[in-house]
C-alpha cells in the first residue's frame, strides 16, 4: 500500500505541476479509496467468529422479544461474517444461524424462504434434529405431506429422549394423509430452492444482423432483412458484470435481482450476498461438499427415508455451471479493494482476471486490446479524466497482483493496457437497470384492491449494475432509437420499437432521447459522458420536439408559434445549415435536401404554418408570426411559478395537501401556460405533479384533467406509442378506475399494455408487476358494471 501511495502521489505531483489547481470529485474519492486500502481496520473483509456470535446473541434477544424484522436483519448479518468451520456449543455456527433465521422467517409468514433456510442448515449438518423437525412443520403447512412425513421421521430417529420421540410420533399422526404416506413409494427429490436466473428468449431465425463501419460512427449494427416492430433482435449474457455500490445490500451480487429475505452469503468473505446458492456458486465457486456415505447413523432407516436424507443434504445439485469462470473468486481473498474501488475498476479487474484464467491474456496484459476489440475515446478525454484512469489502473494492477494474481506484472505495459481498458469500459459498458418496485403506485394489496394512498406510479429505473456485453457494445446511439434494450437478470434483450427495413442501422439510446431533452442538452451529455459528438438522425434533422420542448410562447395571444432562447436557436440553426453545407456528392445532396425539406415541411405545416423550406430560426423571435418576445422576463416569471410549485410539492410530500394547495398549483400552471409554449415539457411535468396531488387528495376529476393534459403534451414531444406515454396511461387508468370510469380504465390499460409489449415483449408483465394487477382490477370493474 505504501509503495502504491508513493507512486500515486508522485504521479499526482507530476500532474499538478501541469496546472491542476483543484482535484475533481472523482479524484478526491479515489484518494479516499487509497487511504481506505491502507487502513488495517478496513483492510479485511474476511469472516469474524466473534462478531458473528455477538450478532447471533442480539438476534436471539430480538427473537425472544418478538422483534422479528430486527432478528432477521441481525441473523443475516451474522451469517455474512460467520466462518465456515465456527462452532457454537455443539453445533456449526452457520447451521444454527440458518435454523434461527428459518424460525424468524416462519414467524414472518415467509414459509418458502424458511424452508430454504432449513435446507441450508441440513446441508451443513445432516444430524440437526431441530432443522428436520422445522422442515417437517413447514412442509406440512405448504402441503408437501410426503416430505413432511419423511422429515419428521428423520427428526424422530435423531431424538434420544422417549418423551421427545412420543411428541414427534404425535406430530407424524397430525400430518394429513398420514396413512397414505406410510405406504408411498420413494420418488425423486425435487429441490425447493433457488429462484435461479431468468432464461433469455430466443431470437427468431430469420432476424439477421451485420456489423458495418462508417466514418462518422465507427462500427455499428445494421439489419440484413426487414424486421417487424417489437421483434427480439439480440440477446446476450454479459462478458462481465459488477453490482452498483448503492445496490449492494438490496440486490443479488450475481443475477442483480432483488434479494429475498433469505439471503445467501459468500462462504469465504463478508462482501457479497446472493439470492440463492446457484448465484453464489456461479459467482464465487463451490466450497463445501457433502459426505453422506459416512452417515452410518441413518443406516437403520428405511431405504426411502435414507434416499430422502441424501436428496435434501446432498450438494451435487449445485455443481452445475461451475465450468464458468467465477467472477468473484479472485476478489475473495480477505482484501477489501473490491468494496473500496469504484465500480469501473472492479469491472476492469473482473475482465482482466477472466481473460487471464481463460489463458487468453498475457501476464503483462500486452494483448488485452487485441482480444477485446473494443473502441475507446481516450484521446478525447480531458486531462483530469485521464489522470483518474492512470491512477486507477496503477491501484488496480497493484491490488490484483498482491491479492490474487502474483504472476501479473506491475509494469508499463500492464498499466497502459489497463488505462485503455478503463477508457473502453467508460464508452462500452452498459448500465443494467431495473424498474423500481418500491414506492409503486396503487400497490396491489393482498385483497387485490388498489390503494389510492400511494403516489401514482412513475417510470423510474434504478441502475443495479454495470456490465460489458461484447456484441451489445457494437450498437451505436441514436436520440431517435429504433431499438430498445432491457434486462432479465444479467441478460440483455434488444427489441425493435418500429419496423426496420433492410440495411437500416439498428440504434439504441445511451440515455438522451428526442422528447426527453432538447438537442443541445443531448449533445452536451453525450460529449461529457461518452466523449463523442452525436451524429444521429434526431440531432441532424429539425423536429417538432426539439423546437418546442424548452420553447416560450408568442406574445401575440392568438399565435401558437414558438420562441427560442439563443442557445436553442443556435443549435437548431446549425442543424438547418449543416444539411446544406456538409460535403456530399450531388445525389446525396439532392436526397438530403428533399429529406430535410420533408421534415421541415412536416414541422412547419403542423406547428408553424410555414411553407416547406422557409423556416428561419432566430432567437427571441416567434417562428410563426415573427413577433419579438422578452425571454428574460418570461424566464423570470416561469422561475417564480416553479419555485411556488416546489414549495407546494414539499407540502404534499409532508401530507399537507388540501384544496388551497391544489388551487395554488393550478395558478402556477396557468403562469407556465402564459409564458411557455403550449408543448413545453415543463408544463407536462407540472401537469403530472398536480395530477398526482389531486389523486392523493381525492380530487379525481381534476386529477384526470391534469393527467390527460400531460399526456397530450408528451405525445407531441415523443411519439404516440412511446413507453413514456404508456407510463402516463397507467396513471390515467388508475385515476379512471378510482373515479368509477371502468370502461375508460379498461381501454387505457389495454393501450398502455400494447405500448409496454412493444418495448418489453412478453416480459412486460414480469418487469412491471403492477400491470397484471391493473388489468385484473379493470376487468373486474368492467364485469361489475356490465353485470
Ligand atoms: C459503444 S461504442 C459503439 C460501437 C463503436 N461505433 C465501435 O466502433 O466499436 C460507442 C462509440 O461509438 C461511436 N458512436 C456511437 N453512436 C454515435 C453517434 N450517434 N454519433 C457519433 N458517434 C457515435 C462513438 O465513438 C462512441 O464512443
Amino acid at each position: 500500500v505504501q509503495i502504491t501511495q508513493n507512486l500515486l502521489f508522485s504521479y499526482l505531483r507530476y500532474y499538478l505541476q501541469l496546472n491542476f489547481s483543484s482535484l475533481s470529485f472523482s479524484l478526491v474519492l479515489l484518494s479516499q479509496a487509497v487511504s481506505e486500502l491502507a487502513n488495517p481496520e478496513l483492510g479485511c473483509c474476511g469472516k469474524n467468529e466473534e462478531t458473528s456470535l455477538d450478532l447471533k446473541r442480539r438476534g436471539n434477544h430480538c427473537f425472544r422479544s418478538r422483534d422479528f424484522d430486527e432478528a432477521l436483519r441481525l441473523y443475516s448479518k451474522a451469517l455474512r461474517v460467520a466462518p465456515l468451520d465456527a462452532i457454537d456449543g455443539d453445533k456449526s455456527l452457520l447451521a444454527s444461524l440458518f435454523l434461527n433465521r428459518a424460525n424468524v422467517l416462519h414467524n414472518l409468514g415467509l414459509l418458502k424462504e424458511s424452508l430454504r433456510d432449513c435446507h441450508r442448515a441440513l446441508r451443513i449438518d445432516p444430524y440437526y434434529a431441530k432443522a428436520w423437525y422445522r422442515r417437517g412443520k413447514l412442509n406440512t403447512l405448504l402441503g408437501n405431506y410426503k416430505d413432511a412425513f419423511r422429515d419428521i421421521t428423520v427428526s424422530m430417529s435423531l431424538e434420544s429422549s422417549l418423551v421427545g420421540k412420543k411428541q414427534l410420533q404425535n406430530e407424524l399422526k397430525a400430518i394429513p394423509d398420514y396413512q397414505n404416506n406410510q405406504t408411498l413409494e420413494h420418488d425423486e427429490y425435487r429441490p425447493s430452492n433457488d429462484a435461479g436466473v431468468d432464461h433469455l428468449p430466443s431470437v427468431q431465425m430469420e432476424v439477421k444482423l451485420r456489423c458495418v463501419s462508417t466514418k462518422e460512427k465507427g462500427r455499428g449494427m445494421v439489419s440484413e432483412c426487414d424486421i417487424e416492430e417489437a421483434s427480439v433482435i439480440h440477446v446476450e449474457e454479459p462478458f462481465s458484470v459488477v453490482i452498483s455500490k448503492s445496490c449492494r445490500e438490496t440486490h443479488c451480487h450475481f443475477c442483480l435481482n432483488e434479494l429475498p429475505a433469505d439471503t445467501v452469503p459468500c462462504p469465504s468473505c463478508s462482501i457479497p450476498v446472493y439470492c440463492s446458492e446457484s448465484c453464489q456458486i456461479q459467482s464465487g465457486g463451490m466450497l463445501s461438499t457433502n459426505e453422506m456415505d459416512k452417515h452410518h447413523i441413518f443406516q437403520k432407516l428405511p431405504d426411502d427415508i435414507v434416499e430422502h436424507i441424501k436428496g435434501v443434504t446432498s450438494a451435487d445439485i449445485y455443481y452445475f455451471a461451475t465450468d464458468l469462470i467465477q467472477e468473484h473468486q479472485h476478489e475473495c481473498r480477505g482484501a477489501n479493494w473490491p468494496a473500496v474501488l469504484p465500480s469501473d475498476a472492479v469491472l476492469a479487474g473482473r475482465i482482466i482476471m477472466k481473460l487471464i484464467n481463460q489463458g487468453k491474456a498475457a501476464t503483462d496484459l500486452s494483448n488485452l486490446q487485441e482480444i477485446l476489440e473494443l473502441s475507446h475515446t481516450y484521446s478525447k478525454m480531458n486531462p483530469e479524466n485521464k489522470l483518474e484512469l492512470h491512477l486507477l489502473s496503477i491501484v488496480l494492477i497493484w491490488c490484483l497482483s498482491k491479492s490474487s494474481c502474483p504472476n501479473l506484472s506491475v509494469c508499463e505495459a500492464s498499466v497502459t493496457q489497463t488505462i485503455i481498458l478503463l477508457s473502453q469500459i467508460k464508452v462500452n459498458s452498459i448500465a443494467v437497470a431495473r424498474m423500481k418496485s418500491s414506492g409503486d403506485s396503487f400497490k396491489c394489496l393482498p385483497s387485490g384492491n388498489i390503494s389510492t394512498k400511494e403516489p401514482i406510479q412513475s417510470l423510474e429505473q434504478i441502475r443495479v449494475g454495470q456490465a460489458l456485453y461484447k456484441t451489445g457494445s457494437l450498437f451505436n446511439h441514436s436520440c431517435k432509437p429504433n431499438i430498445h434494450l432491457y434486462f432479465l437478470s444479467r441478460g440483455l434483450i434488444m427489441q425493435t420499437t418500429e419496423f426496420v427495413p433492410t440495411g437500416c442501422p439498428l440504434e439504441l439510446s445511451y440515455g438522451p432521447e428526442v422528447g426527453k431533452w432538447d438537442c443541445k442538452n443531448r449533445i452536451r451529455f453525450l460529449e461529457e459522458e461518452y466523449f463523442f459528438h452525436c451524429r444521429c438522425r434526431g440531432c441532424a434533422q429539425i423536429n417538432i420536439s426539439d423546437l418546442v420542448i424548452n420553447g416560450y410562447g408568442c406574445v401575440n395571444t392568438n399565435c401558437t408559434g414558438v420562441v427560442l432562447d439563443s442557445n436553442v436557436a443556435t443549435c437548431e440553426s446549425e442543424k438547418l445549415n449543416h444539411f446544406f453545407t456538409a460535403p456530399r456528392n450531388v445525389d446525396q445532396q439532392v436526397q438530403m435536401r428533399e429529406k430535410v425539406y420533408a421534415d421541415v415541411g412536416e414541422v412547419a405545416s403542423s406547428l408553424l404554418s410555414k411553407p416547406s423550406g422557409s423556416l428561419h430560426i432566430e432567437p427571441e423571435i416567434c417562428l410563426k408570426c415573427g413577433s419579438r418576445c422578452d425571454i428574460e422576463n418570461s424566464h423570470a416569471e416561469v422561475n417564480k411559478a416553479w419555485n411556488h410549485m416546489r414549495r407546494v410539492e414539499e407540502l404534499m410530500n409532508s401530507g399537507r395537501a388540501n384544496y388551497s394547495v391544489l388551487s395554488d398549483c393550478s395558478r402556477s400552471i396557468a403562469v407556465l401556460r402564459t409564458f411557455l409554449h403550449m408543448y413545453n415539457k415543463d408544463i407536462a411535468d407540472a401537469e403530472d405533479k398536480v395530477a398526482q396531488a389531486c389523486y392523493l387528495a381525492g380530487e379525481l376529476v381534476d386529477a384526470r384533467k391534469h393527467c390527460e393534459a400531460s399526456i397530450k403534451i408528451l405525445k407531441r414531444l415523443y411519439e404516440d406509442e412511446h413507453v413514456v406515454i404508456g407510463n402516463e396511461m397507467v396513471k390515467l387508468a388508475s385515476i379512471q378506475l378510482a373515479s368509477g370510469d371502468s370502461s375508460g380504465a379498461w381501454d387505457t390499460t389495454k393501450r398502455s399494455s400494447q405500448i409496454f409489449s412493444k418495448y418489453y415483449g412478453s416480459h412486460a408483465e414480469t418487469l412491471f408487476s403492477y400491470l397484471p394487477c391493473l388489468k385484473q382490477e379493470t376487468a373486474k370493474a368492467v364485469n361489475l358494471s356490465t353485470s
